[in-house]
Protein backbone atom coordinates (compact mmCIF):
# COMPACT_ATOMS: atom_id res chain seq x y z
CA UNK A 1 0.00 0.00 0.00
CA UNK A 2 2.18 3.22 -1.19
CA UNK A 3 0.53 6.24 0.41
CA UNK A 4 1.19 10.06 -0.64
CA UNK A 5 2.78 12.23 2.16
CA UNK A 6 -0.39 14.98 2.54
CA UNK A 7 -2.35 11.17 3.95
CA UNK A 8 0.32 10.45 6.36
CA UNK A 9 -1.16 13.24 8.88
CA UNK A 10 -4.42 11.94 8.84
CA UNK A 11 -3.71 8.50 9.06
CA UNK A 12 -2.98 6.53 12.27
CA UNK A 13 0.71 5.48 12.97
CA UNK A 14 1.22 1.72 13.04
CA UNK A 15 4.14 2.57 15.27
CA UNK A 16 4.82 5.80 17.42
CA UNK A 17 7.96 6.11 19.57
CA UNK A 18 9.03 8.64 21.85
CA UNK A 19 12.04 8.68 23.44
CA UNK A 20 12.99 11.50 25.93
CA UNK A 21 15.87 10.57 26.98
CA UNK A 22 18.06 6.49 27.32
CA UNK A 23 21.28 5.70 28.33
CA UNK A 24 23.46 2.89 30.10
CA UNK A 25 23.99 4.74 33.80
CA UNK A 26 21.92 6.94 35.58
CA UNK A 27 22.00 10.21 34.93
CA UNK A 28 24.00 9.97 31.71
CA UNK A 29 21.77 9.93 28.67
CA UNK A 30 23.13 8.51 25.43
CA UNK A 31 20.44 9.54 22.85
CA UNK A 32 17.50 12.44 23.56
CA UNK A 33 14.26 13.66 21.83
CA UNK A 34 13.85 10.93 18.93
CA UNK A 35 10.59 10.44 17.44
CA UNK A 36 9.57 7.75 15.52
CA UNK A 37 6.49 7.27 13.81
CA UNK A 38 5.90 4.80 11.11
CA UNK A 39 2.70 4.80 8.81
CA UNK A 40 1.41 1.32 7.74
CA UNK A 41 3.12 0.30 4.58
CA UNK A 42 5.40 2.84 5.00
CA UNK A 43 9.38 1.97 5.35
CA UNK A 44 11.56 4.00 7.79
CA UNK A 45 15.24 4.03 7.34
CA UNK A 46 17.51 5.28 10.87
CA UNK A 47 21.07 6.32 9.87
CA UNK A 48 24.04 7.61 11.40
CA UNK A 49 27.12 7.35 11.88
CA UNK A 50 28.76 4.65 13.89
CA UNK A 51 28.34 5.39 17.63
CA UNK A 52 25.80 8.33 16.71
CA UNK A 53 22.76 6.06 18.59
CA UNK A 54 20.72 3.67 16.35
CA UNK A 55 21.25 0.99 18.19
CA UNK A 56 20.63 2.21 21.63
CA UNK A 57 17.27 3.74 20.12
CA UNK A 58 16.20 0.38 18.97
CA UNK A 59 17.40 -1.27 21.95
CA UNK A 60 15.68 1.14 24.14
CA UNK A 61 11.85 0.53 22.12
CA UNK A 62 12.67 -3.26 22.96
CA UNK A 63 12.05 -2.34 26.80
CA UNK A 64 15.90 -3.44 26.91
CA UNK A 65 17.43 -0.13 28.49
CA UNK A 66 16.98 0.66 32.58
CA UNK A 67 17.20 4.25 31.98
CA UNK A 68 14.99 5.16 29.80
CA UNK A 69 12.35 7.30 29.76
CA UNK A 70 10.07 6.75 26.89
CA UNK A 71 6.76 5.89 25.07
CA UNK A 72 6.20 3.09 22.66
CA UNK A 73 2.44 2.77 21.21
CA UNK A 74 2.24 -0.32 18.20
CA UNK A 75 -1.49 0.04 16.29
CA UNK A 76 -3.20 -3.61 14.65
CA UNK A 77 -2.66 -5.96 17.03
CA UNK A 78 0.72 -4.24 18.71
CA UNK A 79 2.20 -7.10 16.91
CA UNK A 80 6.33 -6.39 16.31
CA UNK A 81 8.97 -8.76 15.51
CA UNK A 82 12.83 -7.42 16.14
CA UNK A 83 15.65 -8.55 13.79
CA UNK A 84 18.54 -8.62 15.29
CA UNK A 85 22.05 -7.87 12.95
CA UNK A 86 23.62 -10.71 15.26
CA UNK A 87 21.87 -13.52 14.80
CA UNK A 88 20.97 -15.45 18.07
CA UNK A 89 20.60 -19.40 18.66
CA UNK A 90 20.66 -22.47 20.25
CA UNK A 91 23.24 -24.92 19.52
CA UNK A 92 21.28 -27.84 19.64
CA UNK A 93 18.24 -26.97 18.18
CA UNK A 94 17.71 -27.54 14.11
CA UNK A 95 16.32 -24.61 12.31
CA UNK A 96 13.05 -25.93 12.01
CA UNK A 97 12.47 -26.55 15.71
CA UNK A 98 13.93 -22.72 15.74
CA UNK A 99 10.88 -21.58 13.81
CA UNK A 100 8.66 -24.10 15.89
CA UNK A 101 9.81 -22.56 19.22
CA UNK A 102 8.80 -18.97 17.62
CA UNK A 103 6.07 -20.03 16.57
CA UNK A 104 5.13 -21.62 19.77
CA UNK A 105 5.66 -18.34 21.45
CA UNK A 106 3.26 -16.06 18.85
CA UNK A 107 0.83 -18.53 19.69
CA UNK A 108 0.39 -19.82 15.80
CA UNK A 109 -2.07 -22.29 14.72
CA UNK A 110 0.22 -25.60 13.89
CA UNK A 111 -1.47 -25.24 10.43
CA UNK A 112 -0.95 -21.52 9.33
CA UNK A 113 3.07 -22.16 11.39
CA UNK A 114 4.00 -25.01 8.95
CA UNK A 115 2.20 -23.62 5.61
CA UNK A 116 4.61 -20.14 6.34
CA UNK A 117 7.63 -22.23 7.48
CA UNK A 118 7.49 -24.21 4.03
CA UNK A 119 6.88 -20.98 2.49
CA UNK A 120 9.67 -19.22 4.17
CA UNK A 121 12.58 -22.37 3.70
CA UNK A 122 11.99 -22.35 0.10
CA UNK A 123 11.84 -18.35 -0.46
CA UNK A 124 14.90 -17.98 1.13
CA UNK A 125 16.62 -21.36 -0.15
CA UNK A 126 16.83 -22.80 3.58
CA UNK A 127 14.79 -25.97 2.92
CA UNK A 128 17.48 -28.62 2.49
CA UNK A 129 19.20 -27.46 5.47
CA UNK A 130 15.84 -27.27 7.51
CA UNK A 131 16.79 -30.49 9.80
CA UNK A 132 20.64 -29.04 10.45
CA UNK A 133 21.75 -26.99 13.07
CA UNK A 134 22.49 -23.39 12.85
CA UNK A 135 26.25 -24.08 14.21
CA UNK A 136 26.75 -25.44 10.66
CA UNK A 137 25.49 -22.88 8.82
CA UNK A 138 27.22 -19.41 7.72
CA UNK A 139 26.54 -16.16 8.73
CA UNK A 140 24.25 -15.41 5.78
CA UNK A 141 22.32 -18.64 6.49
CA UNK A 142 22.03 -17.66 10.13
CA UNK A 143 20.74 -14.17 9.30
CA UNK A 144 18.41 -15.97 6.84
CA UNK A 145 17.29 -17.83 9.99
CA UNK A 146 16.82 -14.46 12.11
CA UNK A 147 14.75 -13.35 9.24
CA UNK A 148 13.01 -16.38 8.65
CA UNK A 149 11.74 -16.15 12.56
CA UNK A 150 10.57 -12.05 12.08
CA UNK A 151 8.85 -13.24 8.97
CA UNK A 152 6.88 -15.99 10.41
CA UNK A 153 3.63 -14.61 12.36
CA UNK A 154 3.54 -11.35 10.28
CA UNK A 155 3.22 -9.11 13.06
CA UNK A 156 1.91 -5.27 12.31
CA UNK A 157 5.65 -3.93 12.92
CA UNK A 158 9.16 -5.12 12.09
CA UNK A 159 12.08 -4.03 13.84
CA UNK A 160 15.55 -4.67 11.52
CA UNK A 161 18.64 -3.90 12.83
CA UNK A 162 21.47 -3.54 9.97
CA UNK A 163 20.13 -6.53 7.47
CA UNK A 164 22.08 -5.99 4.37
CA UNK A 165 25.88 -6.40 5.61
CA UNK A 166 25.56 -10.80 5.49
CA UNK A 167 23.00 -11.28 2.97
CA UNK A 168 24.07 -11.69 -1.30
CA UNK A 169 22.39 -10.03 -3.50
CA UNK A 170 19.68 -13.33 -4.44
CA UNK A 171 18.58 -13.14 -0.53
CA UNK A 172 18.81 -9.14 -0.24
CA UNK A 173 15.79 -9.50 -2.95
CA UNK A 174 13.72 -12.10 -1.39
CA UNK A 175 13.64 -10.34 2.01
CA UNK A 176 12.74 -7.01 0.40
CA UNK A 177 10.08 -8.42 -1.88
CA UNK A 178 9.05 -10.64 1.94
CA UNK A 179 9.05 -6.87 3.35
CA UNK A 180 7.10 -5.47 0.25
CA UNK A 181 4.40 -8.23 0.84
CA UNK A 182 4.00 -7.19 4.07
CA UNK A 183 3.81 -3.92 3.70
CA UNK A 184 1.09 -4.55 1.12
CA UNK A 185 -0.48 -5.94 3.71
CA UNK A 186 -0.49 -3.30 6.10
CA UNK A 187 2.42 -3.56 8.45
CA UNK A 188 5.16 -0.87 9.22
CA UNK A 189 9.11 -1.25 8.89
CA UNK A 190 12.41 0.21 11.17
CA UNK A 191 15.55 -0.25 9.92
CA UNK A 192 18.35 0.68 10.87
CA UNK A 193 21.42 0.22 8.01
CA UNK A 194 24.69 1.35 6.81
CA UNK A 195 23.99 0.50 3.21
CA UNK A 196 22.86 4.13 2.38
CA UNK A 197 22.34 3.74 -1.41
CA UNK A 198 20.04 0.57 -1.35
CA UNK A 199 18.05 2.41 2.11
CA UNK A 200 18.49 5.60 -0.57
CA UNK A 201 16.32 3.09 -2.65
CA UNK A 202 14.36 1.44 -0.77
CA UNK A 203 13.06 3.56 2.05
CA UNK A 204 10.08 6.14 2.55
CA UNK A 205 11.55 8.00 4.52
CA UNK A 206 14.79 8.36 6.70
CA UNK A 207 16.01 9.57 10.38
CA UNK A 208 19.04 10.72 10.91
CA UNK A 209 20.65 10.65 14.07
CA UNK A 210 24.01 11.95 14.85
CA UNK A 211 25.31 12.62 18.74
CA UNK A 212 22.13 10.91 20.33
CA UNK A 213 19.73 13.41 18.42
CA UNK A 214 17.60 13.29 15.46
CA UNK A 215 19.57 15.08 12.90
CA UNK A 216 17.46 15.58 9.90
CA UNK A 217 14.07 13.76 8.97
CA UNK A 218 11.83 13.26 6.30
CA UNK A 219 11.76 11.88 2.30
CA UNK A 220 15.14 12.46 0.54
CA UNK A 221 13.71 15.94 -0.65
CA UNK A 222 12.85 17.18 2.81
CA UNK A 223 16.59 15.92 4.10
CA UNK A 224 18.15 17.18 0.64
CA UNK A 225 16.39 20.50 1.50
CA UNK A 226 17.85 20.72 4.88
CA UNK A 227 21.05 19.45 3.83
CA UNK A 228 20.83 22.64 1.34
CA UNK A 229 21.68 19.97 -1.49
CA UNK A 230 18.94 19.64 -4.26
CA UNK A 231 19.88 16.29 -6.26
CA UNK A 232 22.35 15.07 -3.77
CA UNK A 233 22.30 11.38 -2.94
CA UNK A 234 20.99 10.26 0.54
CA UNK A 235 24.95 9.71 1.38
CA UNK A 236 26.19 13.13 0.11
CA UNK A 237 23.32 14.59 2.69
CA UNK A 238 24.70 11.96 5.76
CA UNK A 239 27.87 13.28 4.67
CA UNK A 240 27.31 17.10 5.37
CA UNK A 241 24.54 16.80 7.81
CA UNK A 242 27.25 14.54 10.19
CA UNK A 243 30.10 16.59 9.51
N1 LIG B 1 26.43 -1.40 26.45
C1 LIG B 1 26.87 -0.13 26.45
N2 LIG B 1 27.30 0.45 27.57
C2 LIG B 1 27.72 1.75 27.60
N3 LIG B 1 27.73 2.55 26.50
C3 LIG B 1 27.32 2.01 25.35
C4 LIG B 1 26.85 0.66 25.24
N4 LIG B 1 26.49 0.42 23.95
C5 LIG B 1 26.72 1.57 23.28
N5 LIG B 1 27.20 2.51 24.10
C6 LIG B 1 27.55 3.91 23.74
O1 LIG B 1 26.39 4.56 23.26
C7 LIG B 1 26.70 5.41 22.17
C8 LIG B 1 25.79 5.05 21.00
O2 LIG B 1 26.10 3.71 20.57
P1 LIG B 1 25.16 2.88 19.61
O3 LIG B 1 25.61 1.45 19.70
O4 LIG B 1 23.74 3.19 19.90
O5 LIG B 1 25.56 3.50 18.20
P2 LIG B 1 25.15 3.08 16.73
O6 LIG B 1 24.62 4.33 16.08
O7 LIG B 1 24.27 1.89 16.74
O8 LIG B 1 26.58 2.75 16.10
P3 LIG B 1 27.09 1.66 15.02
O9 LIG B 1 26.75 2.22 13.69
O10 LIG B 1 28.56 1.68 15.26
O11 LIG B 1 26.44 0.35 15.34
C9 LIG B 1 28.20 5.23 21.88
O12 LIG B 1 28.87 6.30 22.48
C10 LIG B 1 28.54 3.94 22.60
O13 LIG B 1 29.87 3.97 23.08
Amino acid sequence: MEMENEDTALKQSILDVHITEAGYESGHSTIQSIRIQVYPGELVGIIGPNGAGKSTTIKTMLGLLEHAEYEIEIGGKGRYAYIPEQPVFYEYMTLWEHLDLAAAAYEMEEEDFVARAEELLVRFGMDHVRDDLPASFSKGMRQKMMLMIGFLASPDVYIVDEPFIGLDPRATKDFLQLLDDERRHGAGVLMSTHVLDTAERICDRFILIAAGRSAAEGTLEEIRAVAELPNASLFDCFDILTS
